[in-house]
């Protein structure tokens, strides 16, 4: 009751409550449904939905990410610097809204498949991913026969250093390939992203599922 009286407080209209809700909602069913598929053991992960240009919804640090409760969820400014409790990861989210306004919501899982696949491809920095059907769930692929970059990033304690390096490789342009709504960190998790909450639940399901693939179809290729 606290958290939606002082969240009454800082946002005044009706509307502005209503968007509200509405994100706190999408992180905690965002939360939900990672835990379901396992994606977001022993706390780790992190989610958060955009509610205005300049403002999100977003989890706290080392919470149970599968069980979310109101006074979980954060209600950052984008202008100001990070709330006590914040999520230890939470500049990778407040860098990149405030880097791509059309970004509406990210969502960050720690699963086995991505987990494992970008150690795998740490070396190369990237991952490609082509001749799957499924690739066409991502924004902007239209066909199997697209190349489909995943940026992979060393993982680092540093999150400031590690978010300005984010940021300056999602501003180069991909060449030949479609850079995907997301990106890995080497033997950390997956970060995917979209323009509502449920595109990006899309991104972050296509691409997990892309990864499952991808692993299985290496242990049958030399
Ligand atoms: C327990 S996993 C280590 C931290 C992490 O990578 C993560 O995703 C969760 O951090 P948060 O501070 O957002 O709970
Ligand atoms: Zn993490």
């Amino acid at each position: 009751m606290a958290q939606t009286i002082s969240l009454k407080t800082e946002c005044g209209s009706a509307s502005d409550e209503s968007a509200l809700a509405k994100a706190v909602a999408g992180v905690i069913a965002a939360g939900r449904a990672a835990a379901f598929r396992h994606w977001v053991p022993a706390t780790s992960g992190n989610f958060s939905v955009r509610i205005d240009a300049d403002t999100i919804a977003i989890t706290r640090s080392g919470v149970d990410k599968g069980n979310l409760q109101l006074a979980d969820i954060l209600i950052q400014p984008l202008a100001v610097p990070l709330l006590p409790g914040s999520s230890a990861e939470a500049e990778l989210h407040t860098a990149l809204y405030r880097q791509r306004p059309d970004l509406g919501a990210i969502f960050h899982v720690h699963s086995p498949a991505a987990t494992v696949l970008s150690r795998l491809a740490a070396p190369e920095g990237r991952l490609l991913l082509t001749g799957w059907e499924l690739q066409k769930a991502l924004s902007g692929v239209r066909t199997h026969e697209a190349i489909v970059e995943i940026p992979v990033f060393a993982n680092d304690q540093d999150i400031s250093a590690l978010s300005g390096r984010v940021d300056a490789r999602l501003a180069e342009p991909g060449g030949d390939a479609i850079v995907a709504p997301g990106y890995l960190l080497a033997g950390h998790g997956l970060y995917a992203w979209g323009a509502t909450e449920a595109e990006a639940a899309r991104h972050l399901e296509a691409l997990e599922t892309l990864f499952e693939f991808e692993l299985s179809y290496r242990r049958f290729t030399p």
